[in-house]
């Protein structure tokens, strides 16, 4: 049968695996835009981005220098910027406090502080944008007068000291209507011990998203003064943010991460440690988000500032490649402008 039906048809006599060239033409999947479209792997949307917003106490809004097109949000404001991503369909913000240094202290009372800035931030989006994620920073920083993210004591960050005021700030959070408490201090048992603290206070569906792979890392410069911490943090954070050398150690923190109840895990910085978002996928399969960090965006805005890259392009493509890398959302500065472009096509 088979060798009459090549006796009829010779293009059959052919062999079924052609070889390559000049019969395979990977360029013809490329030809059009439409084809690029139709075989594209990854998509980018609104729904792939968390936005991290900064508040401050004072009316209005204030500029961050190296951060470029980003302002922190006084309460009389913080609602409208909240709600245009709430209409662009980006599912969650996450709120950080600028901070003023009078309320800075070594033991970081303002940070269990019903009323501080977060809180106050929390229930008013809560209220005027109810559909909107909200996620918040677990760790002591922005109300630290020695600018790390535990409390201090001879110079050693203290480790279980730390995790029991971060129970009580993440409880705060959650009595002020927050859905996502994102422990980004890296102490340890930290998730287990948050946790236990939001089930025994009734909060079963508050959702955990650790930092599980932070790095120590210089990109976080730009945030340091968006939070007013970057005049006050003594040493570095290298005693309890990961070492960028090593990524078993990320798996082998997001594993316990995950054990102690982790519902998300992120990795960042991002661009630089997409290698970490690949492997954290691939082994453990759990929604895995990274952060486009404050360097990372301040890199951007200057090139594209002195005419060197395409700020639309690179934003696209840089967001496209944590897609590619298997990150399921992208915390990003770029949230907003992505979105609105994204949406005028
Ligand atoms: N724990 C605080 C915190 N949460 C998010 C960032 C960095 C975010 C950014 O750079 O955009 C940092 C800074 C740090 O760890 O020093």
């Amino acid at each position: 049968m088979a060798s009459q039906r090549n006796e009829l048809n010779p293009y059959l006599r052919k062999p079924a695996v052609l070889g390559g060239y000049p019969q395979i033409r990977t360029r013809r999947n490329r030809t059009d835009a439409w084809t690029r479209s139709l075989v594209a792997e990854n998509r980018l949307g609104p729904q792939d981005f968390i936005w991290p917003v900064f508040v401050q106490e004072p009316d209005g809004t204030s500029g961050i220098s190296a951060m470029p097109g980003v302002l922190r949000y006084g309460l009389d404001r913080v609602v409208e910027a909240v709600a245009k991503a709430a209409e662009l369909k980006i599912p969650a913000v996450a709120v950080f406090p600028y901070v003023d240094e009078s309320l800075k202290t070594a033991d970081c009372a303002e940070a269990f502080n019903p009323e501080n800035i977060v809180c106050r931030a929390v229930r008013l989006i809560k209220k005027e944008v109810p559909d909107i994620g909200i996620l918040c920073d677990v760790a002591l920083d922005p109300f630290n007068s020695l600018g790390h993210d535990g409390l201090v004591q001879d110079g050693k960050i203290l480790n279980d000291e730390s995790v029991e005021a971060l129970c009580q700030q993440a409880l705060v959070q959650a009595r002020a209507g927050c859905d996502v408490l994102g422990p980004s201090d890296m102490m340890d048992g930290r998730v287990g011990a948050i946790r236990r603290a939001l089930d025994d206070a009734g909060y079963q569906d508050a959702k955990i998203m650790s930092y599980s792979a932070k790095y120590a890392s210089a990109f976080y410069g730009p945030f340091r003064e968006a939070v007013g911490a970057d005049t006050m943090l003594s040493g570095d954070k290298k005693t309890y943010q990961l070492d960028f050398a090593n990524s078993d150690e990320a798996l082998r923190q997001v594993e316990l991460d995950l054990a102690e109840g982790a519902d998300m895990v992120m990795v960042k910085p991002g661009l630089p440690y997409l290698d970490i978002v690949r492997r954290v996928k691939d082994r453990f399969g759990v929604p895995t988000m990274a952060y486009q960090v404050s360097g990372e965006y301040a890199m951007m805005k200057a090139a594209a500032a002195n005419g060197w890259l395409d700020n639309d392009k690179v934003v696209y493509e840089s967001l496209m490649a944590f897609k590619r890398a298997g990150a399921d959302a992208v915390l990003t500065y770029a949230a907003i402008e992505m979105a609105e472009l994204l949406k005028a096509g």
